[in-house]
């Protein structure tokens, strides 16, 4: 069933429901307070509910409460900051406040890549969830938001049924996000669809009351959110379908920047003309170093290792060669660097000692200080293993880029960085990068050399300040 909204008629199917608090609203909370989490819980205040934020981590609860926002996140520290004062937003540690407060509860935890191998680890969610259900006292949705691999929703189920008593009548539904970081308020304010795994009208009925705020948003801004009603194992496999969609179109466009390197083409020519096809469209076209984070490169994992263990591996195969793809782009810059370097390859990689590197960027893309995956960082360590002296500067990045890899140099600004480098290596497309002035920065360095990792360097301009240009996948 899929509604647009507004909709011209009424909405039979969703029944109107009184939420378990008797508030006119459900009150909702939001258990993990990372960058999902937290990023809601504030966005629901600000639409006008009454939200708790539940984490384990006190350091960021403590800091929450304090209107300080933990991440990197455009726009999120005001909407905190006015949400507190408000008094509709608070957040806690404390496990019987949190199920005491809610109507519904959204399981925000996180779901990263298992240690032993590609499958998803959800031992954060059987936690919370198992903590949460042992603390109810009265009836309540529980629902997923976040990735997990298909079944999850129905095995979720069953906890709660083993750690209710069955009169209470807990719910779940399962109800995946799709917000990209950078954007995260716009997305969550103004989402492009909402999908929702329901069993039962009660549910659908909660969890369109916990959605009404976006949907009135909409339509004061003559806008229509997409809601599509399904079932747990159909909402469970959109997310996953479509971080593999997205995860492919970029891996495509590396692949074809791979033959441009080999045929002499550009890559950035053409995408721009496929782009123009709208049955292709222009977004997420872009080659460079490829996709990190802490979304595609784990879910496309733990997507294979379910389809595999469901006995639908041969469908997913592909997956694993938009992986490799993506994961090649790292070693290409590394071969780049090394060829403007004048550095042979051995058998164990070029052997880049006595040089002394600039790499801006450390964050997985701009407008984050997310390094999870990031493959800037993962470059910057593959430099330093291949023996260069390695100085990172990233404008929000570096206390996470410090924690994650310790053994690289990190300055306090992009002049210090670049100051005596023998080679400059962009390869998070920051605004203040591309924005650098190359005439400037080329007094800075040691050798006027750069690897456009991203593609979003002005080659002209570059070229005409007397910098050896290369881009990924670019003459
Ligand atoms: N980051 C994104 O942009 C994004 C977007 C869509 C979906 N997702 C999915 O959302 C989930 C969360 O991702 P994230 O990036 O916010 O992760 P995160 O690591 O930033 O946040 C997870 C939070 O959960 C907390 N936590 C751990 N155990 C807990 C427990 N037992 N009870 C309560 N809190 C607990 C952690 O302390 C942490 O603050 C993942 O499944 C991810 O795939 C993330
Ligand atoms: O044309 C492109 C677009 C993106 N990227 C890279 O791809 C990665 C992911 O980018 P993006 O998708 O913008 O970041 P996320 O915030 O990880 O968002 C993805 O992962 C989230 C978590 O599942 C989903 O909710 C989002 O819909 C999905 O876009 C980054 O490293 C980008 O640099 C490219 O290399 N080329």
């Amino acid at each position: 069933m899929t509604i647009p909204y507004p909709n011209t008629q009424p909405v039979p199917a969703i029944a109107a429901v009184t939420p378990p608090s008797g508030a006119a609203r459900p009150r909702v909370t939001f258990l993990g307070t990372g960058y999902l989490g937290a990023t809601y819980a504030i966005c629901y205040a600000e639409l006008g509910y009454e939200v708790l934020g539940y984490d384990v981590d006190a350091d960021k609860i403590a800091k929450l409460n304090a209107g300080e926002v933990p991440i990197h996140e455009p726009g999120l520290d005001e909407l905190l900051r006015r949400n507190l004062t408000a008094g509709r937003l608070r957040f806690s540690t404390d496990i019987q406040e949190t199920a005491d407060f809610g109507d519904v509860h959204f399981i925000c935890v996180g779901t990263p890549q298992r240690a032993d191998g590609m499958g998803a680890d959800l031992s954060y969610v059987e936690a919370s969830v198992t903590s949460l259900a042992q603390h109810l006292t009265r009836k309540a949705l529980i629902v997923g938001k976040s990735t997990v691999p298909v079944g999850t929703a129905e095995w979720v189920e069953q906890l709660v049924g083993k750690h209710t008593p069955t009169d209470l009548g807990v719910e779940v539904a399962w109800s995946p996000e799709f917000l990209q970081e950078g954007f995260a308020v716009d997305d969550v304010l103004r989402p492009n669809r909402i999908v929702v795994g329901v069993k039962s009208e009660w549910a659908n009925g909660m969890l369109y009351a916990a959605h009404k705020g976006v949907f009135d948003l909409a339509a004061t801004e003559d806008r229509e959110v997409p809601l599509v009603v399904t079932d747990f194992a159909t909402a469970e496999l959109v997310k996953v379908a479509a971080n593999a969609f997205l995860a492919t179109k970029i891996s495509f466009i590396n692949a074809m920047a791979e033959v441009c390197e080999a045929a002499g083409g550009d890559v950035t020519q053409l995408a721009r003309s496929i782009g123009y096809d709208p049955r292709i469209g222009n977004r997420f076209l872009q080659a460079g170093l490829g996709f990190g984070g802490a979304c595609l490169p784990k879910d496309i994992r733990a997507f294979q290792a379910r389809a595999q263990e469901l006995g639908a591996g041969e469908a997913l195969r592909f997956l694993h060669e938009v992986d490799l793809i993506n994961l090649r782009r790292r070693t290409r810059v590394l071969q780049l660097a090394a060829d403007l370097l004048g550095r042979r390859s051995g058998p164990a990689g070029p052997d880049l000692s006595g040089t002394r590197i600039a790499v801006l960027g450390a964050t997985f893309k701009p407008n984050t200080d997310d390094v999870r995956d990031a493959p800037a960082l993962a470059v910057a360590a593959l430099l330093d293993k291949a023996g260069a002296e390695v100085h990172v500067f990233d404008p929000q990045g570096m206390e996470n880029a410090r924690r994650a890899v310790p053994e690289l140099t990190y300055e306090a600004s992009m002049t210090d960085a670049v100051r005596d480098a023998d080679l400059v290596c962009v390869l998070t497309e920051w605004a203040e990068f591309r924005n650098a002035d190359p005439v400037a920065l080329g007094e800075l360095v040691n050798g006027r050399k750069v690897v456009d990792g991203r593609n979003c360097l002005d080659s002209t301009l570059w070229t005409q300040a007397g910098w050896e240009y290369r881009g990924l996948g670019r003459p």
